[in-house]
């Protein structure tokens, strides 16, 4: 059996799309898992890039005002996430797709969050959360630029981080030049540190001329993607809150390596991102039973293999 998927990507940040409405996936996590997979799963329209940060289900009703989405975003690890920033970008833009509509109300488990669609794709972030049972933190204070003991003999011993709820939980790391940090030694003792209980993602943002770039390794990927939407506001919020916003403008720019992202983090309201959001192709895909593809090799069934070692958060 083989199920209609479209892939698409916010700066980088890329997704296989499935039209939930009579879709044939019953083991969403087998889906994803497979289909994910960076070296054998679902190749680009160059055949250069395997895989996908996760499968977007989505369930559209066209005639709600405005038109309302419903995402589930299902992860590399069969984890499903809350909310994810670029994921939400997609989905509006693949709403824009099928419908008349620029504005769309788009149903997360982290609530709902309003898109507009024009060159770009802007959405709507709910306001960044720093209190303890928010992000959630194993602490009675909320976690802002502060070392971590139980770091110490890891490569992420004496880095300060800020703990912040996006929609996600997201440690942040200020350091000087986020391309000089060794992500895949760095991030994963902050990912799965005691003080995280539903662990994070790890993001490591250094200053710019208008604002910062940024790294993200992400929970549920358990590696770096090429943008995190949800990372980009985590870092424009924890600046506002170290005092490392200067300017007094609207909009910072965050350069993750896939692109740049455009926040804005308001004293009054909601934070915003901003940034480009588009189909890449469409095709056909194997629907798994039990991780298993009947007619794609063991090469297949060995990345899945690899990838259920991590699904546990
Ligand atoms: N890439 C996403 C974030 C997805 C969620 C994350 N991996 C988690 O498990 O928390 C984004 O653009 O925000």
């Amino acid at each position: 059996m083989t199920v209609a998927f479209e892939k698409y990507d916010g700066a980088g940040n890329d997704f296989v799309v499935v039209d939930a409405d009579g879709d044939p996936v019953e083991d969403r996590a087998a889906f994803a898992r497979v289909h994910c997979d960076r070296e054998v799963g679902v190749e680009n329209e160059a055949g250069a890039r395997h895989g996908a940060d996760g499968v977007l289900f989505l369930s559209l009703d066209a005639d709600a005002a405005p038109p309302r989405v419903t995402m589930t975003l299902v992860q590399p690890d069969g984890s499903i996430a809350e909310m994810c920033g670029n994921g939400a970008r997609c989905v509006a833009a693949w709403a824009a797709d099928r419908t008349d509509a620029t504005t769309f109300d788009i149903d997360t488990p982290a609530g709902t969050r309003r898109a507009v669609v024009d060159d770009e794709v802007a959405v709507e972030m709910g306001v960044p959360r720093f209190d303890p049972a928010d992000v959630p933190l194993a602490a009675d204070e909320p976690l802002v630029d502060a070392v971590l003991d139980e770091l110490d003999g890891t490569p992420a011993a004496g880095l300060a981080v800020t703990a912040v709820n996006t929609g996600v939980p997201h440690a942040v790391v200020f350091v000087d030049d986020v391309d000089a940090v060794d992500i895949d030694a760095v991030a994963p003792p902050i990912r799965h540190a005691d003080a995280f209980p539903e662990g994070a993602n790890v993001t490591f943002a250094s200053a710019a001329d208008e604002g910062f770039r940024q790294r993200t390794y992400e929970r549920g990927v358990e590696g770096e993607t090429r943008a995190c939407g949800t990372g980009a506001v985590a870092v424009a919020a924890a600046a506002k809150r170290l005092g490392r916003l200067h300017g007094g403008a609207d909009w910072i720019t965050v350069t993750p390596p896939g692109g740049d992202l455009a926040v804005a983090v308001p004293e009054d309201g909601p934070a915003r991102l901003r940034g480009p959001a588009r189909k890449r192709f469409e095709g056909e895909l194997p629907v798994p039973e039990d991780d298993r593809i009947a007619g794609v090799t063991g090469e297949a069934a060995l990345g899945a293999d690899r990838l259920d070692e991590g699904s546990e958060r």
